[in-house]
């Protein structure tokens, strides 16, 4: 028997709330290469992964593109539902309507429109114009911005100089399909249109192609069995929320994450049987929760999945403000505990800021990590970047902050005028990441490395060490944790990849 270091159910049992930078892993013994290591998991009963990664739905984090950029890689987006049912459902509709691994922004005019400066064309090389000038209005035809610039009367109405016969692709092709059809015909840019309804879906450039060469090859995307993205949305527990997952089950939705900060409650549990009476063949994801009691209660209900963490998060105050919540590491071993012996996957909601973090919630018992602040920086963030002191950033804000429920549009809070409002979020912003496309892939490498040290081959070879005891873990002192990190340096840079 390995008396060295603890056994998780002893270290998780002593009375204390371990966050992950408390905890320490002894190395097992390795008898595989990194590349060996399978990241396939679950992120519900019935929905596979093959990297156990998910974008929180925040409204500075998942709508069409992070969804899109998700999937591609294999994980699964959730959107937010601070927007109108119809805006919801139309960004459900976009990401589920692409094939290729990225979403560019497209800019849309109707027929009698005129184009007053270069500024309206944004990054885009060209606009689409529509029917009714907008994206779910029959495709017309393009305005480049080579033939805007060339025009002698810039007031002309676009229907006078539009290009109504462009090259367009079919919105089914894949992105190798994509990328050389381009080459061959040495375009600059196709869009790419939904033959069914003449919708523009996407549109691939010229040098999108070069800088999808210089990304990690993608492995396998996550896909339903319509051959389409997978693409999750969340709710909240009022009334009105029956009415919107009507609208999203029409869109597509793969599964559902009833979203609250507390999950156990009466509220919660309506909403669960009413989604799992109504649409049962839709996974259905409870929580925030963060004990085995909540869980039992959560599954006792028959949930296809459960979120954990309450006020781990970067931009949460909720342990602050109501003085509730569990250190995360501690808070995904014991739900964990409970959720597998009914074959229920956790995801650990929050508190993930690099590699390290994700082994931990994995091995602790997750099989998947929900991450915001990680991927808020990312081009597929909604938003846009901006300068602050000389970095490049982007805003991210809690869903609980004023900010975020001032603009809500459902009835959580502006239907309830009478109410104080009391914040457990706040506003920030996060440095530029760049693509998902490119960091995700090294964090899921770095991720393979720390499973590799343990001598876990995969999340059930993971899990089973948890299980047995043979995952040894420790607490790690405040000097451990300085010891840890980078120390004792005059200055340095940090550099993952
Ligand atoms: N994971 C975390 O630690 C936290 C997350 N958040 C995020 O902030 C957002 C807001 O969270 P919450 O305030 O928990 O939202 P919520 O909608 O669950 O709760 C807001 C208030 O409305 C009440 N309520 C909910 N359904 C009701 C119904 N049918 N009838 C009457 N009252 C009802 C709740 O009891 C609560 O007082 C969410 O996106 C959540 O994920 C907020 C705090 C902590
Ligand atoms: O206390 C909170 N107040 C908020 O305003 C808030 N908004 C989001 N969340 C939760 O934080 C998670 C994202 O956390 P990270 O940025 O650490 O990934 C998310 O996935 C949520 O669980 C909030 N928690
Ligand atoms: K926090």
């Amino acid at each position: 028997m390995n008396d060295d270091g603890f056994s998780a159910e002893k270290l998780f049992n002593q009375g204390y709330s371990y966050t992950y930078d408390d905890v320490i892993f002894l190395p097992g013994f390795i008898d595989f290469p990194t590349d060996a290591v399978n990241l396939s998991t679950k992120l519900s009963r019935n929905i596979s992964l093959s990297i156990p990664c998910v974008a929180s739905p925040m409204d500075t984090v998942t709508e069409t593109s992070m969804a899109v950029g998700m999937a591609a890689l294999g994980g699964i987006g959730i959107v937010h539902y601070n927007n109108t049912i119809s805006q919801q459902a139309s960004i459900i509709r976009a990401a589920k309507s692409h094939q290729i691994p990225f979403s560019s922004d497209l800019i849309f005019a109707s027929p009698s429109d005129s184009i007053h400066s270069a500024d309206e064309f944004g990054n885009s090389p060209c606009i689409f114009v529509t029917e009714s000038g907008t994206k779910e209005s029959k495709f017309l035809g393009v305005v480049c911005k080579s033939t805007w610039n060339g025009l002698s009367d810039k007031q002309a109405r676009i229907s006078d100089y539009m290009n109504v016969s462009p090259v367009t692709l079919p919105s089914s092709y894949n992105f190798e399909d994509v990328a050389g059809y381009i080459a061959s015909k040495k375009l600059d840019f196709v869009p790419l249109v939904n033959e069914k309804d003449r919708e523009v879906v996407n549109l691939v450039k010229a040098t999108d192609l070069e800088r999808m060469n210089s990304l990690p090859k993608l492995g396998l995307p996550s896909l339903g069995t319509d051959g389409k993205f997978l693409v999750g949305a969340a709710i909240g527990t009022r009334d009105s929320d029956k009415e919107r997952l009507e609208h999203l089950v029409k869109a597509g939705i793969n599964a559902l994450v009833i979203d609250s900060s507390q999950g156990n409650s009466e509220y919660q549990i309506n909403m669960i049987k009413y989604v799992k009476h109504t649409y049962p063949h839709l996974d259905v994801i409870g929580g925030n929760i963060v004990t085995k009691y909540q869980a039992e209660n959560l599954i006792k209900h028959n949930v296809d999945g459960l979120r954990v963490g309450m006020g781990s998060g970067s931009i949460c105050t909720t342990q602050e403000v109501c003085a509730v919540g569990r250190g995360q590491a501690t808070a995904v071993y014991k739900v964990s505990s409970i959720a597998e012996q009914h074959g229920v996957p956790v995801i650990a909601d929050g508190g993930i800021s690099n590699s390290g973090h994700i082994v931990k919630a994995l091995s602790l018992g997750a099989s998947t990590v929900m991450m915001g602040s990680f991927l808020a920086g990312s081009n597929e963030a909604p938003g846009t970047y901006e300068n602050k002191n000389g970095l490049r950033v982007k805003k991210y804000r809690g869903m609980g902050s004023l900010e975020a429920m001032t603009k809500g549009s459902d009835a959580r809070y502006l239907g309830d005028t009478a109410k104080l409002k009391i914040a457990q979020g706040v506003v920030g912003s996060v440095a530029d990441k760049g693509t998902v496309l490119k960091f995700v892939p090294y964090t899921m490498q770095a991720v393979k490395q720390g499973f590799q040290d343990l001598g876990a081959s995969s999340l059930q070879s993971a899990h089973h060490l948890l299980r047995s005891g043979t995952l040894r873990l420790e607490v790690r002192t405040g000097a451990a944790q300085v010891e840890g990190g980078v120390h004792g340096l005059v200055g340095y840079e940090k550099k993952y990849f």
